[in-house]
């Protein structure tokens, strides 16, 4: 039972019988309807063009449709165009008309093609959710031409007028640009990104910029994220981070242009410093070149160097503020001995294969030259006053978190920290023990309070520090591997001192009864949820599967990062789950120049056709029909009055 302060809260809203009663008519029907669809996506990794076009292509589903409904009417050449049209309508019309192209005739035949294939995609949903979704100003035009009965002699000659009457008033271009959007936003009708949204490729921010647009999205926050969020704190550590990636991949363009980070500092200050260096353990990895702030390879190198060397420097002073880190033996630039040229990890000695490093002094490792000082200082002010870096943020903020459940999925980027024998591995703070679920939510909690609470504050400063911590941590369910070996990869030729141990979680969760009790352990039923999981390259071509643990697991790291392409042999998976079943999309390197339809596998069918009724908004619709219900019987008690006008 409601309280009578709520009901008349509601009464606000619905001021008489009638207006109540209708929403819990609407609401009933939604709840009859299919279940809209659902993707996943994880590991962007700033490879903007690739993730954009899946988002605006429903990574091939938009193409499926059109084929569906045309094939064998239209020349399949009219298809594709058609197609590009709906995933990029303003570009796509801009071209056609500076050829002359988009004249009466062919804007006509579009809106009839466009106006059938929106029917297709609007099928599912009511009405009134299909006009939310369109722009005020075409609503209702719009809403009639979508449901006008084409064999009535009398209502097609309305149809054809409406079309005419918009063509001869010059709206055309805009209509159909509306149209396409409104046919994207219906094929998509919610997004989840399972982590990695920065770092390696050339524009995690136009990525940002897309999500910040997108009607229903939802972010389970990777490594990646994390190191950028923590850099946004001011994090010292994390700001190094996030440059040192961003230089190693040649990615200026995301920095400069991006967020206006000005590298100059950083620039000028490594051209001095490593002179005489060469700084060949530095050399950034070209995948893409730079469109507006091409840097030359030979000063990146020494910049790259320069950010490195003060990062572990940053590093190891964080670790010696936080004894409970357990990670001692990871400050290795104090493990260096600068005469012998040798540095001893884990007992064992490596000639270290760069040992000119003008800016340490042997004596004291962890402290920062003056110069070093000053430098960071600067690009603390530049991350941390940043309106855009901020903007996108806050984003990640309201609608990310550390894990979700949705739908009987469980979604998260790493991992859940376990231990060899199955039990969850714990962190322990102020006596107090977190594992499992519980870690989660601690983690979540302090990542919040790194950001929210106020600065220079006990709180802050400790969850600030914690970010960096989430990066590379042994018990980061983001992170989930038992160290990172970055120095080792920079300073240490033998391979076998780069290996980065995995946590147990990752072959305890190939077994189905593990992901049964991480499922148990987050609330789900063990029958028919899963677990959607990031981070991981699935190496397709050396026969791996991203269905896992006889269905109750997808690790869906495909590689859109091009980075990793050539270690999974595919170039990333969308997951979809609609009505009918859940189904894998296998994507093929982006070329802006070929059309080409991914791969999918329907890996999963529903038993019965999943309905709103069945899903998580269903059970919320549930109860704000029954909260509804209260206030139609709270009216006709005259306990609330109605109020009429
Ligand atoms: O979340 P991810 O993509 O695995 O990133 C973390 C990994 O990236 C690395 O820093 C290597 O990065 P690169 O492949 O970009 O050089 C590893 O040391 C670390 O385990
Ligand atoms: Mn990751």
């Amino acid at each position: 039972m409601r309280s009578l302060a709520y009901l008349k809260l509601m009464s606000r809203e619905y001021p008489t019988i009638k207006a109540a009663s209708s929403e819990i008519i609407n609401l009933t029907a939604i709840q009859g309807l299919p279940k809209g669809t659902e993707y996943f996506f994880s590991d962007l990794h700033g490879e903007y063009e690739a993730f954009v076009h899946l988002l605006k292509s429903a990574s091939g589903v938009i193409r499926e449709k059109i084929t569906e409904t045309f094939s064998h009417i239209i020349p399949e050449k009219e298809e594709v165009a058609l197609a590009n049209l709906i995933y990029y309508p303003e570009r796509i019309m801009n071209q056609l008309e500076l050829k002359g192209l988009a004249d009466g005739d062919w804007q006509r035949v579009t809106i009839y093609r466009l106006v059938q294939i929106c029917k297709v995609v609007s099928s599912k949903y009511t009405r009134s959710k299909v006009r939310k979704k369109m722009p005020p100003e075409f609503a209702y035009i719009i809403d009639e031409l979508l449901h006008v009965d084409y064999n009535d002699d009398n209502k097609r000659v309305y149809y054809n007028e409406i079309i005419r009457s918009i063509i001869d008033i010059r709206v055309g271009d805009k209509f159909i640009i509306a149209l396409c959007e409104l046919i994207q936003n219906l094929t998509i009708d919610s997004l989840h990104i399972i982590g990695d949204i920065f770092d390696r490729g050339p524009r995690a921010d136009i990525i940002m910029n897309e999500l910040l647009q997108f009607h229903d999205v939802d972010i389970q926050w990777g490594n990646h994220d994390v190191s950028w969020m923590g850099a946004a704190t001011g994090n010292l550590a994390c700001i190094c981070n996030v440059l040192r990636i961003a230089i190693s991949y040649n990615s200026f363009d995301v920095l400069e242009d991006g967020y206006g980070i000005n590298l100059r500092p950083l620039s000028m200050f490594a051209a001095r410093v490593y002179r005489e260096d060469p700084c060949d353990r530095f050399i950034p990895q070209i995948l893409d070149e730079n469109i507006y702030d091409a840097v030359d390879p030979g000063l990146a190198a020494k910049m790259h160097k320069a950010i490195a060397v003060i990062q572990f420097k940053v590093e190891g002073q964080i670790i010696k503020r936080h004894p409970e880190y357990e990670m001692s033996d990871r400050i290795l630039i104090e493990a260096i001995d600068f005469d012998r040229g040798v540095v001893t990890v884990e007992g064992k000695e490596y000639p270290m294969l760069d040992k000119f490093f003008p800016t340490v002094d042997p004596k004291e490792p962890l402290k920062l030259s003056k110069e070093e000082g000053e430098l960071l200082h600067t690009l603390q002010l530049s991350f941390m006053h940043n309106e855009l870096l901020h903007k996108h943020i806050r984003f990640l903020y309201s609608h990310g978190s550390m894990y979700k459940c949705y739908n009987s999925n469980l979604l998260y980027h790493g991992c859940i920290p376990m231990r060899e024998d199955g039990s969850f591995e714990e962190i322990v703070v102020n006596h107090q023990a977190y594992s499992g679920k519980a870690l989660m939510d601690y983690v979540d909690r302090k990542a919040q309070n790194a950001y929210f609470m106020p600065e220079g504050s006990a709180e802050s400063e400790d969850a600030r520090d914690f970010m960096w911590y989430l990066w590379c941590g042994a018990k980061s369910p983001v992170y989930g591997k038992g160290k990172m070996t970055t120095f080792e990869h920079y300073f240490i030729e033998d391979p076998s001192a780069h290996k980065e141990p995995m946590n147990p979680y990752y072959r305890l969760s190939m077994k189905e009864e593990t992901c049964d009790k991480i499922l148990e352990e987050f609330g789900l039923p063990k029958k028919g949820s899963h677990i959607i999981n990031g981070h991981v390259p699935v190496k397709i071509k050396e026969g791996e599967s991203p269905v896992k643990a006889g269905g109750k697991l997808f690790l869906i790291d495909g590689g859109l990062s091009k980075a990793y392409q050539t270690k999974t042999g595919i170039a990333g998976y969308t997951l979809i789950y609609n009505s009918n079943h859940l189904a894998l999309a296998e994507h093929k390197p982006f070329d802006p120049k070929k059309e080409s339809t991914p791969k999918v596998s329907v890996v999963e069918n529903m038993k019965n056709r999943v309905m709103v009724a069945d899903t998580d908004k269903g059970a919320e619709l549930a109860e704000r029909i029954a909260d509804l219900k209260e206030l139609v019987a709270a009216y006709r008690d005259g306990v609330i009055k109605e109020k009429v006008e």
